[in-house]
């Protein structure tokens, strides 16, 4: 069933509720997206929400390792695919969930890509969710165009880094929304800088930020700068991202809980 462009999509509309869908985003790889698309699932779940993560990085998928959910996870009957679920009870749906090993590749071309994604919007039975989100994969590609024609999006978080490198491809991405009609709900500079244990200086290691700038470009703030922390590496690693603490996180936290609560008013 899965994998196929044309299945056709069960009745989910009566099952699903999902409150608002956010895109996580950014421009180059390796600048830390997975890894704050699970920060962020992690830390709307500690502020009371139900939360579903789409992982729509199908050929790098990176989410399951973070939460140490293991390959062939997924489960599924007639009505649709079963969510993995996570020790704090997200709900998760990634290619690497249906893979016999972890390091299993995936050698698809972009119409396959797409159709998986929409059957991860369209037959995963998520149930109710406050927030759900889509971890992208890097790059303006195939993906993006999918999950904005698909789903009903709120808006987009982008993640850079502070290579110059990173924050010129971030501002393709930022048009390329801008020309969507996504909204981007904010920047979150990753890598940011490391605090030295010993005096408390933060030291640039990848150089002086060009978050600003990126913020500026996509109309919106820069919400959070967050630092090298070898302990998120490690976490990540071992499959315990719920473990971290991130307290960095709460004006990112705060501006979705906050688009939650419009909506409800509207
Ligand atoms: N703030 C941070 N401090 C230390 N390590 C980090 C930090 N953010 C991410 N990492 C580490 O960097 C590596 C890459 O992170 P991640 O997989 O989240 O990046 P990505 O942008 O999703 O990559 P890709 O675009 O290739 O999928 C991981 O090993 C992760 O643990």
């Amino acid at each position: 069933m899965l994998g196929g462009s044309h299945a056709q999509a069960p009745k989910l509309a009566g099952f699903n509720r999902i409150g608002q869908v956010i895109a996580v985003v950014s421009g180059k790889g390796g600048v830390g997206k997975s890894s704050l698309t699970a920060l962020l699932a992690v830390a709307l779940g500690r502020q009371g929400q139900k939360v579903g993560v789409l992982d729509a990085d199908i050929t790098g998928p990176s989410i399951p390792k973070l939460f140490g959910l293991p390959a062939g996870g997924l489960r599924g009957n007639e009505a649709g695919i079963l969510p993995a679920i996570t020790r704090t009870g997200i709900r998760v749906v990634s290619a690497n969930l249906m893979l016999p090993e972890e390091d299993a590749a995936v050698a698809w071309r972009g119409p396959l890509i797409t159709g998986l994604i929409q059957q991860f919007w369209g037959q995963v039975l998520w149930g109710k969710l406050d927030t759900l989100l889509v971890d992208l994969p890097p790059g303006t590609s195939d993906p993006l165009l999918t999950v904005v024609r698909q789903m009903p999006l709120r808006g987009a978080v982008l993640v850079t880094s502070p290579q110059q490198l990173a924050a010129l491809v971030v501002r393709k991405a930022v048009n390329l929304l801008k020309t969507l009609n996504v909204p981007v709900l904010g920047v979150v500079e990753n890598l940011a800088y490391y605090p030295c244990p010993q005096s408390g200086e933060h030291h640039e290691v990848f150089g002086p930020s060009h978050a600003y700038e990126v913020a500026v470009a996509a109309g919106c703030d820069l919400l959070v700068r967050l630092p090298i922390d070898p302990s998120l590496t490690q976490l990540g690693d071992a499959g315990r991202i719920e473990e971290a603490e991130l307290p960095e996180l709460a004006p990112l936290v705060a501006r979705l809980l906050g688009v939650v609560t419009q909506r409800a008013q509207a």
